[in-house]
Formats: C-alpha cells, sequence, structure tokens
C-alpha cells in the first residue's frame, strides 16, 4: 500500500496530518507512506510547484493524500509557477479525469447550513466533475489588439472522447446510487456544451436504467440553493463543477466537510479536500481537517476496495459531528487536532 502524501501550503500541512494519523490508527498491513513537496513550499524550496522528484514519487504511489495549495506571496509568478499548477500537473500528468464530490448533511448539522433545516436534509447528491480538459487546459494569454487595447483570452474546448468516458463514470456512479444524473451545461450559448449535451444523450443509450436530465448552469446554481434535494448524480464539467461543488459544500454545512476523490481509468487516485489552502486561517491551528480525513477514507475504498476501513472512518467523522464535535467553519470551537483526536477516539 504506497500511498504519496503531498500536504502542500496553508492549512494543506495542518489538516493531512490529521488524515495520516487516522490512517496509521487503522494499522493497515503494509501501509508505506511517502512525503513530496507541491506548491508553493515546493516552488520556494526547489523552484518548481510540482519538481520531477514529486511527480516520481507520484507516479511510484499507489494512491496520492493531497492537503491544499496555494500561496499569495507567489501569485505575481508567471503562470507555470504558481502554486496551482501542481494539483493541475497532478491531474494532468497522472490522467485523473474524474472528479467525485459527494454532499450530504451530517446528522447534527441540519441546522448549521445555509440552507432551511428541512430543504438541507434532503441533500445526498454526487457530483462527477470532468478534471482534464474544459477552459482550464486550452490555450490561453493576455494579447495586445491592434488597437491598443490589452485582452485576456482562454479558449474552452471538449473532445468527444473526454465527454463520453466522464460520462461513462456518471452513469455507472448513478447506477450504483438512486438511478438519476442530471448533466450541467450552457448549452443555449455554448457550442462546447452543445457538444456535451449530444455526447450525454448518446450514452444514455447504454444505461437504460439511468434517467438522464438535463440543466443549464445559471439554473442548477439556483436549484443547488432552492431545492437541492432534487439532485442524485450531477456531472459537468471542469469549471462548472469546481463552482458548484464549493456552493454544495455550503447548503451541507462546511467547505471543511467535502472530500473528493480524482480517478483515472485504472485504480490510482488523488484524494484531497476541495478547498483549499486558507491562508486566512493557516498555521492558527484552525482548519478542520474532517474533509482531507473523508478523503482518506475515498482512498481507502477507491484505490485498495477496503471497503470496511473507509467506512470506519466515515462512521468516526459522523459520530464525532452528532456529539458535537465543530470546528469554527461549523460555529464551534473545536481545533484542527482536537477535531482529529475527536475523530481516533471514535474509530
Ligand atoms: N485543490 C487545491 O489545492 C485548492 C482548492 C481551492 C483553492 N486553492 C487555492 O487556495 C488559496 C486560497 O483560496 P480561497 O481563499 O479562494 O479558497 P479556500 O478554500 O482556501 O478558502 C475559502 C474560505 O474557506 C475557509 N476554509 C477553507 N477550508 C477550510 C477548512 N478546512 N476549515 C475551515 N475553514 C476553511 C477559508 O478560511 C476561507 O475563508 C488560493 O491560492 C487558491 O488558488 C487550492
Ligand atoms: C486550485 C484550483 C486550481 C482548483 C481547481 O480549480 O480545480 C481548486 O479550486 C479545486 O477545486 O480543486
Ligand atoms: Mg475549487
Amino acid at each position: 500500500m504506497k500511498i504519496a502524501v503531498f500536504a502542500g501550503d496553508g492549512i494543506g500541512p495542518e489538516v493531512t496530518r490529521e488524515a495520516v494519523r487516522v490512517l496509521h490508527a487503522l494499522d493497515l498491513p503494509g501501509l508505506e507512506l511517502t512525503e513530496g513537496l507541491v506548491g508553493g513550499v515546493a516552488y520556494k524550496a526547489m523552484g518548481h510547484p510540482l519538481p520531477p522528484e514529486t511527480i516520481a514519487i507520484a507516479r511510484a504511489s499507489d494512491a496520492i493524500l493531497f492537503g491544499a495549495v496555494g500561496d499569495f506571496d507567489c501569485d505575481h509568478l508567471e503562470r507555470h509557477l504558481r502554486p496551482e499548477q501542481a494539483i493541475l500537473g497532478l491531474r494532468k500528468e497522472m490522467g485523473f479525469f474524474a472528479n467525485l464530490r459527494p454532499a450530504t448533511v451530517f446528522q447534527g448539522l441540519e441546522d448549521l447550513t445555509s440552507l432551511r433545516p428541512e430543504v438541507a436534509r434532503e441533500i445526498d447528491l454526487l457530483i462527477v466533475r470532468e478534471l482534464n480538459g474544459d477552459v482550464y487546459f486550452g490555450e490561453k494569454g493576455i494579447r495586445t489588439l491592434p488597437d491598443g487595447r490589452r485582452q485576456g483570452w482562454d479558449m474552452m474546448s471538449y473532445a468527444e472522447d473526454e465527454v463520453r468516458r466522464i460520462a461513462h463514470v456518471a452513469f455507472k456512479a448513478a447506477l450504483g446510487r438512486k438511478g438519476r444524473l442530471c448533466s450541467v451545461d450552457k448549452a443555449n450559448v455554448l457550442e462546447t456544451s452543445q457538444l456535451w449535451r449530444d455526447v450525454m444523450i448518446e450514452v444514455s443509450a447504454e444505461y437504460p436504467d439511468v434517467e438522464l436530465s438535463h440543466m443549464y448552469v445559471d439554473n442548477a446554481a439556483m436549484q443547488l440553493v432552492k431545492n437541492p434535494g432534487q439532485f442524485d448524480v450531477i456531472v459537468t464539467g471542469n469549471l462548472f463543477g469546481d463552482i458548484l461543488s464549493d456552493q454544495a459544500s455550503m447548503c451541507v454545512g462546511s467547505i471543511g466537510l467535502l472530500a473528493s476523490a480524482s480517478l483515472a481509468e485504472g485504480t490510482c487516485g488523488l484524494y484531497e479536500p476541495i478547498h483549499g489552502s486558507a491562508p486566512d486561517i493557516a498555521g492558527k491551528g484552525l482548519a478542520n481537517p474532517m474533509a482531507t480525513i473523508l478523503s482518506a477514507a475515498m482512498l481507502l475504498r477507491h484505490s485498495f476496495g477496503l471497503e470496511a476501513p473507509a467506512a470506519r472512518i466515515e462512521a468516526a467523522v459522523a459520530k464525532a459531528l452528532a456529539d458535537g464535535i465543530k470546528g469554527g467553519d461549523l460555529g464551534g470551537s473545536h481545533g484542527t487536532v482536537a477535531i482529529g483526536d475527536a475523530v481516533l477516539e471514535r474509530l
């Protein structure tokens, strides 16, 4: 069981440390953790946010536990040297194209979300976000027009095979859940989205037991707040999935709770909280490590097929929350280490 641990910047090391404590506590046979540098810390130490040494560790591992990257000190750097290139580069280099971002309301948190309790209570959804394409990876630049004005531009595109492979992941996920898949796009304006929608419809022929629907992303943002209980699986592109998953996190209470799995064709995957390096609270011991701990559970399930220890971690987090263990993000007063201790006690 070779796991790479890339803690990164800001609160990344703080939340990753707690997830690693949980992994150690499970006494998993053959557990081998290898740390590597990513993000701003890697740039400062080695001149690159994703050094070749780190990529080599990733390639030699069965799975990657990732904290967060992002350091405002580095925002003036050329784009390819910025911390965020570490996570974008790993996703692309390793072929992690399918990002699963589940959102469920934990018992005891119904009154602590940004929604009314009776609306929040119904949430049990999975966002399947495409992670290797879209406007994220198109050509881009800032150019000067003939009349002297500067123009920023980013090329958005999806090839049909890219849409097809994420469609299969989403349809299969829906088959294992309530059998409903909502594809979110902007096909009323974007050609990229029109092709996305066409391919979703084509692939749906292979999944007669899944009910496919389509929604424009602006409406989806509204419906996530109005009636999030209507969603089972949402499949969407890279940019829309990024935005909608942060929104979904507040519908269930906090961005400090949402875990994710980024999967390739095989079993290797990258597991990370959906949040970033949170510079505003970094170094203060205030970050909620639950999203990273839950990402470790996803790692055990998806990369190693270890359902029992994964479920053990999830139950311990749920129990801690039900017992009132909450960080500042949920209006509580527990710090990062205290939350980690509470989860460990309930494993
Ligand atoms: N995958 C990643 O590594 C990733 C994801 C998102 C943002 N980022 C980067 O992180 C940096 C900060 O970005 P941002 O401020 O827009 O987003 P962010 O997710 O880091 O923080 C947004 C807000 O949520 C809070 N928050 C986030 N995680 C929390 C946790 N575990 N517990 C409690 N509160 C938490 C923060 O304090 C902040 O107020 C940027 O450099 C950005 O590019 C990285
Ligand atoms: C840091 C950034 C590149 C990243 C993204 O946009 O994918 C983040 O927001 C995320 O959600 O993982
Ligand atoms: Mg994001």
